[in-house]
């Protein structure tokens, strides 16, 4: 790749919590050509001994502002990460931080309009001084009921208080940025994985985004 001024093949890997996100990432560590960026969570569980992710769903009205404008700064740091590699495979992204998550903490009230203006106000800057681009965004699309499930059994201590509407909230979210189209804007093509597919089956479910993404590294490597 000509590393001086062609950007990677950029994917955000985008789905609701408990989604499979981290799980889909993993399997493409076999591949020397794609670099992995995982959602900086342990920066938001420990920012100078602070658990922000913690506070956040202790309570949201007092530090959801908080929460999200530090997960907007890790996610722009990641955005602007210089890789080596021809392909850059992102968890989640600054768009998600705006259209799923800030969206939905002001519908639920844990954002003022006050807040949530500032938050937008720097979502709008960042998109017209900081070219954030990508070339795919493959959504993990699962069932509200079956990710409610997975976050029981992955027991992350600060997620056994989410409500299963919460996430009924930020699937529908997910559906109408990535699906309808009637929130916000869409960066790049939607690739639909299933993933409400269990461990056993969902490889093959990876294996169709596989085939898109690294024949698109192909393209970046060889042009
Ligand atoms: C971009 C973005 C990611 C993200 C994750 N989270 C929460 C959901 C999960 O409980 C945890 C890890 O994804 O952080 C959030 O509240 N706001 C977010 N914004």
């Amino acid at each position: 790749m000509n590393t001086i001024n062609q950007r990677p093949f950029t994917v955000f890997v985008e789905g609701n919590i408990g989604s499979g996100k981290t799980t889909f990432l993993e399997h493409f560590h076999q591949f020397e050509d794609i670099t992995l960026l995982t959602e900086p969570v342990d920066e938001w569980r420990n920012l100078k001994g602070w658990n922000l992710l913690d506070l956040m769903y202790k309570d949201p009205k007092k530090w959801a502002m908080t929460f999200q404008s530090y997960v907007s700064l890790t996610m722009l740091n990641m955005h602007r990460k210089a890789i080596p590699t021809p392909v850059k495979l992102m968890e989640r992204s600054i768009f998600s931080a705006r259209y799923c998550f800030v969206e939905q903490l002001l519908r639920n009230g844990s954002l003022h309009p006050a807040q949530f203006a500032i938050l937008d106000e720097w979502f709008n800057f960042i998109q017209h001084q900081i070219p954030i681009e990508a070339d795919l965004i493959v959504y993990l699309k699962a069932t509200p009921a079956v990710v409610y499930d997975r976050i029981k059994k992955r027991a992350r201590s600060e997620e056994q208080c989410v409500p299963l509407c919460y996430l009924e909230n930020l699937h529908q979210l997910h559906e109408d940025w990535l699906i309808n189209k009637t929130l916000g804007e869409c960066p790049a093509p939607v690739l639909v994985l299933d993933a409400d597919l269990d461990h056993s089956e969902i490889t093959e479910e990876y294996k169709r985004s596989e085939h898109q993404i690294l024949r698109k590294a192909v393209d970046v490597v060889m042009h």
